[in-house]
C-alpha cells in the first residue's frame, strides 16, 4: 500500500486521547513485520489538571507527530512524557520535544532512566524513575501507577493504569503489527493470527518474564489495554489475556529448550536473533532468549544447564565480542555439557572476529553444530531472516530428532495406535508442489494434504506442517500455486523437491518454471496448475490448515492423470 505516513487522533475516554502514528506498509526488516500489513505506534495524551504524554513515537514520525500534538496542546504546557520503553529511535523524536517543551518531566524505569541519559546526553534531564510503588497523581482523578515488566528484549518495559479511566497502558504486551482505520478491536477474531503471530515473535522467546508481567498486572482492573501497536484491546481483553496466559504456558511445556545468547549493540545481531528464535519455536522447541547485556551470569548459567542446545551471536566491535559476550562463552563453556546442540550467528561490518571466536571455541570444545554458523553483514535482508528462520527450525528439529530416538514406546498402546494410523493411512491425495513468492523470497514444497474445498468460489485446503519453510509464505492474502503433478512423469519433481534443503538454498535451481499471473512459479512439467490467494488458515494441531480460492487454473497436458500416493499408515505423508 502506498498510503503516505499519518498521525490518526482519536478519544478513547474522558480527557484521554490515543495518537496512533501510522506506516501502512513494512516498518523495516524484523520477522515481527514480515506479514507486511504495516504497524501503528500508538501514543496518548492524559489531560488532568496536569498533561503527561505517553510514548511519543521515533524519528520517522518526528515532525507529524510533534504537528498533530501541538494541534491537541500547548507544548509549554505538558507536564510529563512517560515512557514505555526508551530506545535511541525515539530519542530523536525526545530531543525535539524538549527544544519546545524544556519544562518536560520524564517517567520511566531504572533501566529506561539508564538508556535515555545516554541516548539524550542533555545536561539537567528531569527524569522521575518508577519502580512499582509510587503514583502520579494528574489531578481530576487521574492517579496513575506503574508496574515495571522488563524482559530480555526490552529490560525498562514499564506499564501503567490509570484507575479513573480503567485504561492498562501494556506498551509491547497484547500489541499487533496491522495499520487500519480501526482504532479498537471491534471483531477482533478476524486479527487473532496476527495478534498470535505478533505473540510467537515478540513474547515467546521472553515467556517466563511475560508470565511474571501478566501476574502483577492481573491485579489491575482494566476495561482497555492502550497498546503500543496496532489495535487498542477492549472486546477481546479477555480472552487476549487468556490467550496469552496459555501461550506462555505451552512454552513452558515443551519437551525441549533451546538458550539464545546474544548482546548487540546496534540492533543488527539481536535482529537476527528474533528471526532464529520464531524459526525455533514454529518447531514446536521453546526459546528462551537471553540479552547477555542485561542478565546476570547465574541466570545465564542456569538457563544454560536447564536448555537442550544453544545459540550464541555476536557482533564485532573493535575486531572483539562485546565484554558481556567474552563473559557468557566461558559460563557455557565451563556449565554446557558435550551432548547439546550449538549455534553461532552474528553481524559484522568487514572482519567478523567475534563470530570466529565463538564457532571456534564450540569446536575445539567438541560440541555438534545444528547449523552452520551464520554471518551477515550488517543489516539482514527479508532473504537472510528467512535463511535465519529456516536455520532455527532445522536446530529445533534436530533437537526433537535426537530425543524421540531415546525415547520408546510402549507395546500395547502401539498396536492401537498402529491400527488407527494403518486406517488413516487409506486417505490419498493428489501429489502436488505448491510454490509461493513474497517480496524477494521464493518457496516449494512436495505436498498431498490438498483437497478441492468450495465449488463458489472455487477454493482448496492445503495442510501445512507447522515447521514447514513454507508456512511463513502462506498467511492470509499471500499467493501460491498448487502444480499437480502427472502419473509417470511426477518421480523427477518429486525426488528434487524432497530432498533436503539447506536454510535459505533455492529450492528451483534446474527446475523448468514459468512465473503466474499472481508472481507465484508455475512449473511447467506439471499436469495443471491452479493459482491461489490465501483466504484463511486453520490451526490443527501440528498443521496449518490454509484455504485457498483459486484466481485462474490451466490445464497443462489435456491426456495426463494426477499422480497419486497410497500410504501404508498415517503417521507420515
Ligand atoms: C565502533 C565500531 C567498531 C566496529 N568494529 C568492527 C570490527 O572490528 N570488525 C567488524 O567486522 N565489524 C566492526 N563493526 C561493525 C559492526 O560489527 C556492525 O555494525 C554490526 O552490524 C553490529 O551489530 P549489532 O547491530 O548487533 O551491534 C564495528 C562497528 C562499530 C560502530
Amino acid at each position: 500500500m502506498n498510503q503516505p505516513r499519518d498521525v490518526q487522533v482519536y478519544p478513547i475516554a474522558p480527557e484521554t486521547t490515543v495518537l496512533r502514528s501510522r506506516t501502512w506498509d513494512r516498518l523495516k526488516f524484523e520477522i515481527e513485520y514480515a506479514l507486511q500489513r504495516g504497524t501503528t505506534a500508538n501514543s496518548y495524551i492524559i489531560q488532568g489538571d496536569k498533561i503527561a504524554l505517553l510514548d511519543p513515537p521515533g524519528e520517522s514520525f518526528t515532525d507529524i507527530f510533534l504537528t498533530k500534538l501541538q494541534e491537541r496542546i500547548d507544548p509549554k504546557l505538558l507536564d510529563y512524557v512517560i515512557l514505555g520503553h526508551v530506545n535511541p529511535n525515539r530519542g530523536v523524536t525526545l530531543k525535539a520535544l524538549l527544544e519546545q517543551a524544556p519544562q518536560v518531566q520524564f517517567v520511566c524505569s531504572n533501566p529506561g532512566a539508564i538508556a535515555l541519559r545516554s541516548i539524550l546526553e542533555l545536561p539537567d534531564l528531569k527524569i522521575t524513575v518508577a519502580r512499582g510503588d509510587e503514583s502520579l497523581d494528574l489531578g481530576r482523578g487521574h492517579v496513575l501507577e506503574f508496574v515495571p515488566t522488563p524482559n530480555s528484549r526490552w529490560p525498562d518495559s514499564l506499564c501503567s493504569y490509570d484507575k479513573e479511566s480503567g485504561i492498562l497502558f501494556t506498551d509491547k504486551l497484547f500489541g499487533i503489527h496491522v495499520c487500519g482505520d480501526q482504532v479498537l478491536d471491534e471483531g477482533w477474531t478476524s486479527i487473532s493470527e496476527d495478534r498470535r503471530y505478533y505473540f510467537d515473535c515478540v513474547m515467546a522467546p521472553h515467556a517466563r518474564q511475560v508470565e511474571k508481567a501478566l501476574d502483577k498486572l492481573a491485579g489491575f482492573e482494566a476495561g482497555l489495554y492502550a497498546t503500543g501497536h496496532g489495535q487498542l484491546v477492549k472486546y477481546g481483553l479477555t480472552s487476549l489475556t487468556q490467550f496469552y496466559r496459555r501461550w506462555c504456558e505451552d512454552q513452558r511445556s515443551q519437551d525441549s529448550t533451546v538458550a539464545l545468547l546474544y548482546a548487540s549493540a546496534y540492533g543488527n545481531t539481536g535482529t537476527v536473533a528474533s528471526a532464529i528464535a520464531r524459526g525455533i519455536t514454529k518447531a514446536g522447541v521453546a526459546v528462551e532468549s537471553i540479552n547477555c547485556e542485561v542478565t546476570e551470569p547465574d541466570e545465564i548459567r542456569a538457563v544454560v544447564e536447564k536448555a537442550d542446545g544453544f545459540i550464541m551471536g555476536s557482533p564485532t566491535l573493535g575486531g572483539h565480542a562485546p565484554t558481556p559476550i567474552q563473559t557468557a562463552l566461558g559460563i557455557v563453556l565451563s556449565t554446557a555439557t558435550k551432548t547439546k546442540l550449538a549455534g553461532v550467528f552474528g553481524s559484522f561490518g568487514w572482519s567478523g572476529e567475534a563470530i570466529d571466536l565463538i564457532e571456534g571455541k564450540f569446536r575445539d570444545a567438541g560440541f555438534q553444530f545444528g547449523f552452520d554458523t551464520i554471518r551477515v553483514k550488517f543489516k539482514p535482508t527479508d532473504a537472510i531472516l528467512k535463511l535465519c528462520e529456516e536455520a532455527g527450525t532445522d536446530f529445533a528439529q534436530a533437537l526433537k530428532k535426537s530425543k524421540k530416538s531415546r525415547t520408546s514406546r510402549q507395546g500395547n498402546i502401539t498396536s492401537q495406535v498402529d491400527r488407527t494410523e494403518q486406517a488413516v493411512g487409506r486417505l490419498i491425495g493428489s501429489l502436488c508442489i505448491v510454490t509461493a513468492h513474497k517480496g524477494e523470497i521464493t518457496g516449494a514444497m512436495l505436498a498431498d494434504w490438498i483437497a478441492q474445498a468450495t465449488f463458489n468460489p472455487p477454493g482448496l485446503t492445503v495442510a501445512v506442517a507447522k515447521d514447514r519453510a513454507m508456512e511463513s509464505l502462506l498467511y492470509q492474502g499471500d499467493k501460491f500455486v498448487v502444480n499437480i503433478l502427472e502419473e509417470g512423469r511426477h518421480l523427477g519433481l518429486m525426488k528434487h523437491f524432497l530432498k533436503p534443503f539447506a536454510p535459505g538454498e533455492d529450492r528451483f535451481a534446474g527446475v523448468a518454471t514459468q512465473d503466474g499471473d499472481n508472481g507465484c512459479p508455475i512449473l511447467t512439467d506439471s499436469l495443471s496448475y491452479l493459482e491461489c490467494t490465501v483466504e484463511n488458515r486453520l490451526e490443527c494441531g501440528d498443521h496449518w490448515l490454509v484455504y485457498g480460492v483459486v484466481t485462474n487454473g490451466k490445464l497443462l497436458k489435456s491426456d495426463g492423470v494426477t499422480a497419486v500416493h497410497h500410504r501404508k499408515s498415517g503417521n507420515h505423508y
